[in-house]
């Protein structure tokens, strides 16, 4: 592993120039990789293994998701089977359900972990709430995660451009004595850019305090609460969205993922400067405590009991259908369609 000075602690992260694709071919070239659900991982990361040569199938249940499969190429009783068919066939199951589907399809998946086998996970939730999912796996299987630090439709287009999102990867068994490197080998072949090492805890921890702030909630929080007081004050609402949202996505936040912070505010007018660097400290102490009950709940596992019960509703899409209307119907969100209709490369 490569070790890298990260702001002045060191960690080691595994690079594909250290971990090649052809190693991670070569090693998982017995191996059937099944992977179970199509919904935002599943396609991302069978996409990108299929395309870097590794032998994939896919386990889904019928319905709109399943043509979704087909239509992207994979091929009924070849590479697209149901769930019990894949979890059959697989000798390293891709568990890729939402996590709350995980619960209810355990009982089957446990059913085909057949000694020797890999389960696989990209995010720390069934094992570290094993209390609430009802996770236990066999002592005699291998588990492992690999967890992309973002979604699976930019996993699948970043690769596509030949460019790589990160991954953290994690073993919580290792039965085989080759778990580690499984991790490693998967983590390459799903197309991540590089690995960094941790554990199933902290990456459940850490993402699920991630999305609820910075990543997800606190974003459209604070783009509410400005857009809102420009509203309050007069300003119209394609000035209020572009000086919250647009500006933000498409020119400034493409410098800071370039070069950093410094050389964002470096690349405005001193007078955005002055007023940035007064002002980002009011901003901080003012959510720090927030950020501070956000973890707290996360580590509670209020977070977790909240995502299980709320996502097991029968009617849990359709609840979320009227939540997710209520962003896009938005005045904000409204000025923003609009707004977007303008960018010259749409036309
Ligand atoms: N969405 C992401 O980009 C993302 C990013 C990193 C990690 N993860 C993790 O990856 C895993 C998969 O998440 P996702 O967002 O891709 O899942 P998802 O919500 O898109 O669902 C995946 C699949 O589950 C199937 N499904 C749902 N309920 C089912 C049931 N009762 N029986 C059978 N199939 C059912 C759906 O048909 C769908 O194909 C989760 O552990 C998640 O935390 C997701
Ligand atoms: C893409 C995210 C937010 O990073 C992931 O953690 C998820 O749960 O979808
Ligand atoms: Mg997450
Ligand atoms: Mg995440």
């Amino acid at each position: 592993m490569a070790k890298l000075n990260f702001g002045g602690v060191e960690e080691e992260v595994v690079t594909r120039e250290e971990y090649p694709l052809e190693k991670s071919r070569e090693f998982l070239k017995k191996q059937t990789i099944a992977v179970i659900g199509y919904g935002v991982q599943g396609p991302g990361q069978a996409m990108n293994m299929r395309d870097n040569g590794f032998n994939v199938i896919v386990g889904q249940r019928p319905g709109k998701t399943y043509d979704k499969a087909v239509a992207d190429g994979w091929v009924p009783g070849k590479t697209l089977f149901s769930i019990e068919d894949a979890l059959k066939k697989g000798t390293i199951i891709c568990f890729l359900l939402s996590d709350a589907a995980q619960i209810a399809l355990w009982p089957t998946v446990k059913q085909y972990l057949k000694k020797g086998k890999t389960l696989y996970f990209s995010h720390g939730f069934g094992i570290t709430y094993s209390k609430k999912t009802g996770i236990k796996p066999p002592k005699n299987v291998d588990v492992v995660l690999v967890a992309p630090k973002g979604s699976g439709t930019s996993l699948r287009r970043l690769f596509v451009e030949g460019k790589g999102l990160n991954s953290s990867f994690a073993v919580y068994q290792d039965a085989s004595g080759h778990a580690r490197e499984t991790a490693i080998a998967m983590g390459i072949g799903v197309g991540s850019g590089y690995l960094f090492e941790t554990d199933f805890y902290r990456e459940v921890t850490s993402d699920l305090t991630g999305e609820r702030g910075t990543l997800m909630g606190a974003i459209q929080g604070i783009f509410a609460a400005q857009y809102e007081v420009l509203r309050e004050n007069g300003h119209s609402p394609s000035e209020a969205f572009n000086e919250t949202v647009e500006e933000l996505t498409q020119s400034l936040m493409p410098l800071v993922a370039e070069n950093g912070m410094d050389w964002m505010y470096a690349n405005c007018s001193t007078t955005a400067q002055r007023g940035a660097l007064d002002w980002w400290k009011p901003f901080h102490d003012a959510t720090k405590p927030v950020f501070k009950k956000l973890y707290q709940s996360v580590k509670s596992q209020k977070e977790a009991t909240q995502s299980i019960t709320r996502n097991s509703e029968p009617d849990y899409r359709e609840k979320l259908e009227v939540e997710l209307a209520e962003l896009r119907e938005s005045e904000m969100w409204q000025a923003g369609k609009t707004v977007r209709s303008l960018r010259p490369e749409r036309n």
